[in-house]
C-alpha cells in the first residue's frame, strides 16, 4: 500500500504569511519515516512549485481575493492528487490552506465518483461569492464542489461533483450567517461542537459515518483542518476558534475512519508554522504529523 505525499506550499486562499511553510515543516518533522514506520511505501516527489499571479494580473472578481491563483493552483492539485488516487495510491496532500480541498476532493471524485467527505474543521467554508465577507477562498471549498452560488467563470473547471448528502463536518463552531443558510438549505449534516460535548466523540463518528456511509461500503476523503482542534491543542494556525476538539477527540476521528477501511484520501490543512511561539508551532507541527499517523493505521495497541 503506498501513500503518496503531495505537498502543497499555498497560502492564497487566505491573508496571512505562513501557511505555505506548512508542508515542510511537516515533512522536516519526519512524517515519511513515520509513515514507513507503519508499513506504507511512501511516494513523495517534493513539494510541489505553484506558479505565482502577479496581484497586478489577479484583482479581485466580486469580493473573491486571489481567484485565478487559487483557480489554477486548485486545478493542477486536482490533476495531481486524481493521478495518485487513480493509481490504487492513497493521496496524503499537506497544505497549505483549506482552499486546497477543491481540488483534493475534485481529484478524489475524478477516481472515486461515490467517494463521501468527512470535513473536520471549526468553520464550514461553504461561503459562496454572495456570501462570503472575507473573500477569502479558504472560506468556500464546500459551495464550489456542491455547486451552489454563483457562477464565477475562473472555477469553470470544478464539477459540481459532490453531493450534498456525501459530505458531514464534525468540529464546527464557527459558522457564517449566510452559512448557516446554506448549510440548512442543503440539509447538509453537521455536528458541531455541541454534538460532540453531547454524544461524545464516539458516537458522533458513527452518526457521521450513518449519514454518509450507511453501508460502509463508499471511500472515505478525510478533510482535516488542524483549526478544529482547540487552540490548546494547535495554536499556530490562521483562524483559530476556542472550544475545539480535544488531542484525543481528533485522533479518535482518524482511528475511526482508518478503522472502517475505506481511506481513500487524507488532507491534513492550515498548519502555519508562523503563527506561534516556538513551543507553539512544534507542538502544531507535531499533531498535523500525529493526525496522519492515526489516519493511517497508527494505532494505540
Ligand atoms: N467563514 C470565514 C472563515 C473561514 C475559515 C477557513 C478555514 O476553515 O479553512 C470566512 O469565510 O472567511
Ligand atoms: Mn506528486
Ligand atoms: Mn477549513
Ligand atoms: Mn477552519
Amino acid at each position: 500500500k503506498t501513500v503518496a505525499i503531495v505537498g502543497c506550499p499555498f497560502r492564497g486562499g487566505q491573508p496571512k504569511l505562513g501557511v505555505d511553510k506548512g508542508p515542510i515543516h511537516l515533512v522536516e518533522a519526519g512524517l515519511v519515516d513515520q509513515l514507513k514506520e507503519l508499513g506504507w511505501n511512501v511516494k513523495f516527489d517534493g513539494h510541489h512549485q505553484f506558479e505565482e499571479i502577479s496581484a497586478a494580473d489577479d484583482p479581485p472578481i466580486g469580493k473573491l481575493k486571489n481567484p485565478r491563483l487559487v483557480s489554477k493552483v486548485c486545478e493542477s492539485v486536482a490533476k495531481v492528487v486524481g493521478g495518485h488516487a487513480e493509481n490504487g495510491e492513497l493521496p496524503l496532500t499537506l497544505g497549505g490552506d483549506h482552499s486546497l480541498a477543491m481540488g483534493t476532493i475534485s481529484g478524489t471524485l475524478k477516481a472515486h465518483p461515490d467517494a463521501c467527505v468527512v470535513w473536520i474543521d471549526a468553520h464550514a467554508d461553504i461561503n459562496t461569492a454572495e456570501t462570503t465577507d472575507s473573500g477569502n477562498i479558504h472560506g468556500m471549498p464546500v459551495s464550489f464542489l456542491i455547486g451552489i452560488g454563483e457562477k464565477v467563470s475562473e472555477f469553470a473547471w470544478v464539477k459540481p461533483a459532490l453531493k450534498t448528502n456525501r459530505i458531514v463536518y464534525i468540529g464546527l463552531r464557527d459558522i457564517d450567517a449566510g452559512e448557516k443558510r446554506i448549510l440548512r438549505e442543503n440539509n447538509i449534516k453537521a455536528f458541531s461542537m455541541h454534538h460532540v460535548d453531547k454524544y461524545g466523540i464516539g458516537k458522533v463518528v458513527e452518526m457521521a459515518l450513518d449519514h454518509v456511509n450507511p453501508n460502509r461500503d463508499l471511500p472515505i476523503h478525510l478533510s482535516f483542518d488542524v483549526d478544529a482542534l482547540d487552540p490548546s491543542v494547535a495554536p499556530s494556525t490562521g483562524t483559530p476558534v476556542r472550544g475545539g476538539l480535544s488531542f484525543r477527540e481528533g485522533h479518535y476521528i482518524c482511528e475511526a475512519i482508518w478503522e472502517t477501511g475505506l481511506l481513500a484520501a487524507l488532507d491534513i490543512m492550515e498548519v502555519n508554522p508562523s503563527l506561534a511561539d516556538g513551543e507553539g508551532v512544534a507542538q502544531t507541527v507535531a499533531v498535523g504529523c500525529s493526525l496522519a499517523r492515526s489516519a493511517l493505521g497508527e494505532t494505540l495497541l
